[in-house]
């Protein structure tokens, strides 16, 4: 049954990609062409010894039989030529699929993509779509359009050695009834290890992408990780060997007997016809017709095999899927103007862990609240959370006095600005990396306006970033980078604009211009900073000084800095560290 709907998953997802009505068309065909192919050619040898023996002329004989087999394998090229349609077709499904598979990612709570359930999800997700013919969903199609196709053919062939003699097949199926149980028996141990081996698998690509990724290598030359990698990847390897050692050891045994039951079925069978004293035609119809039949059960079993194998991907391609659904079935609400956001008592809890303690905010269009406080107290996961990345644990998070949870993300997004302090540069133009959309609808006059503002007005906005689309991309130095993320922040016509640590990279210079232009252009946006440089809070209206993912002071700088407290002692000491120790 489990079989039955995941078929029915593989196909709702194959014909997404290719026309109902052709892949049902190229499917029938290929069963129907084969299986004629098969029939014919099963009774030739028959028909011949009958024509021969009988009264008719050499020539209506010699033409009869020429004709047959002129048809028999004229339906033979035709489904050589529907089979390889076939292929191409399955083939291309996971180029074809995978961009959807990556949309549906854009779709993920932020809290999921960020968890390691998430990143096993997307690992498995992705392996079922894109591991090759033989693995995943492209395993499925291939193996059930061979498998439908041996079955057809394998019940022409039954019939026909059924009629030609009925005890023989009821023992030949008998035999392979046992041999099925026994690949069962094989397909259950798989699916229930396979979590193991994912596990594994799973750990083994996260050392790879840390590997693969280019900014990762000089890290691991000059601080000498490879030791490290190589121990955990030997450990990793081991384990995976292990667990191949025995599936192989299992397989092999499984294999040798279903030999066994296959040969003692044959033999039984002509060995019964033998005793029996069949007609001659009989005896060459059910050789012919039972070595065939054998082949189509050889790869039946494979088939099955490997489909049962195989559905575990369907099944983890599907908890990938559900993921999506879940968020696209979240808040429709369309965002009107934004007014003002309210944090009513949040919390927010990673894996059981608090890590925002009831905290309880409100800003206003035009305003600019600055957030403070140690590393690690919670100022970059109240502003996930501001911007919908997270949802709280408990208490609301309001816009203009409606619950956040209740609208639409993609058009919430589209208000906000962020500039975090782990941003990507995509390896493409700097005019993309700006706008983040392709060249033909970027606003180009802004992309230059932009630039100028953020300090950039040297870099060309067809410059490629990065070398991995263009050898001819340049590099940009960490505070150029930073100057960049800050030009995409002023491009986007947002009305929440929120600052991680803006400046952290920027020389004084840069940071005196990035503190001058953020005065100038969001004057009329809700505005959040984060930053340690306490220089900055002087412009806001409001300062949130954080411990521990509470909001331990709240007021204006004048007010707190003269209170005892967190906020004091930081601009003391940063003071200090300017002026110099007394
Ligand atoms: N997805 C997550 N998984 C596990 N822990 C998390 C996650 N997100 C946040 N935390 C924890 O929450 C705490 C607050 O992290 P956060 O990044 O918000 O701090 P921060 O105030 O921005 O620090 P910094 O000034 O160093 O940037 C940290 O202890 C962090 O480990």
């Amino acid at each position: 049954m489990e079989t039955f709907r995941n078929w029915k998953s593989v196909f709702r997802l194959f014909v997404i990609t290719v026309k109902k009505s052709v892949a049902f068309g190229l499917w029938l065909g290929d069963i129907g062409c084969s299986t004629l192919f098969l029939i014919l050619f099963t009774l030739l040898p028959a028909i011949i010894i009958q024509l021969t023996t009988s009264s008719l002329s050499t020539l209506i004989v010699a033409v009869f039989i020429g004709g047959m087999a002129t048809v028999a394998y004229g339906l033979a090229a035709l489904d050589t030529q529907i089979q390889s349609h076939l292929a191409k077709k399955t083939f291309l499904f996971r180029y074809q699929y995978l961009p959807k598979f990556a949309q549906d990612i854009f779709q993920w709570p932020q809290k999921t993509l960020d968890s390691v359930e998430g990143k096993t999800l997307i690992d498995q997700g992705y392996e079922a779509i894109y591991n090759g013919g033989n693995t995943g969903l492209e395993a499925i199609l291939n193996r059930t359009f061979d498998f439908s196709r041996n079955l057809v053919q394998g019940m022409a062939l039954l019939f026909i050695m059924g009629w030609a003699n009925i005890r023989s097949v009821i023992w030949l199926l008998g035999l392979n009834v046992l041999a099925l149980l026994l690949q069962r028996w094989r397909n259950n141990w798989f699916i229930k290890h396979k979590p193991e081996r994912n596990r594994i698998n799973t750990q083994v690509s996260n050392l790879v992408r840390t590997l693969m990724q280019r900014q990762n290598g000089k890290d691991i030359r000059l601080f000498h990780f490879d030791s490290v990698f190589t121990k955990y990847f030997q450990k990793f390897i081991h384990q995976l060997v292990d667990w191949q050692r025995k599936y192989v050891r299992i397989s092999a045994n499984i294999n040798g007997v279903q030999v066994l039951l296959n040969t003692l079925g044959i033999a039984g069978a002509l060995g019964w016809l033998i005793f029996t004293k069949s007609n001659i035609s009989v005896i060459v119809t059910f050789m012919v017709a039972i070595q065939a039949f054998n082949g189509r059960l050889t790869t039946l079993f494979q088939d099955l095999t490997e489909i049962s194998r195989n559905q575990v991907y369907v099944a983890d391609l599907e908890k990938f899927l559900a993921v999506a659904d879940q968020q696209r079935h979240s808040g429709k609400k369309q965002v009107t103007a934004i007014e003002r956001i309210t944090f009513d008592r949040v919390s927010y809890s990673v894996n059981d862990t608090e890590v925002i303690h009831d905290v309880s905010f409100s800003i206003g269009k035009g305003e600019t609240v600055a957030i403070v406080g140690e590393n690690g107290a919670g100022k970059t996961t109240l502003i996930k959370l501001m911007c919908g990345l997270y949802q709280p644990t408990r208490g609301e998070i309001l816009v203009n006095d409606q619950p956040l949870r209740e609208f639409d993300m993609d058009n919430y997004w589209r208000r906000v600005a962020v500039e975090f302090q782990d941003d990507i540069l995509l390896h493409v133009t700097v005019a993309e990396n700006v706008s983040g959309k392709p060249v033909a609808h970027t606003d180009r006059k802004r992309v230059v306006w932009a630039l100028r503002q953020s300090g950039l007005a040297n870099l060309n906005p067809d410059t490629i970033i990065g070398n991995e689309l263009d050898s001819k991309g340049i590099s940009l130095s960490g505070g150029q980078q930073q100057s960049l993320l800050f030009a995409r922040v002023l491009y986007r016509k947002a009305e929440i604009v929120i600052f991680d640590e803006p400046t952290a990279a920027l020389d004084p210079l840069a940071e005196q211009n990035f503190y001058d232009k953020f005065m100038a252009t969001f004057n009329q946006q809700l505005n959040i900073l984060i930053s340690h440089r306490l220089g900055s809070t002087l412009r806001a209206n409001q300062i949130l000084v954080m411990q521990a993912g509470r909001i331990v002071q709240q007021g204006s700088h004048q007010a707190l800095v003269k209170q005892k407290g967190l906020y004091q002692e930081l601009w003391l000491a940063q003071k200090q560290l300017y002026q110099g120790k007394e």
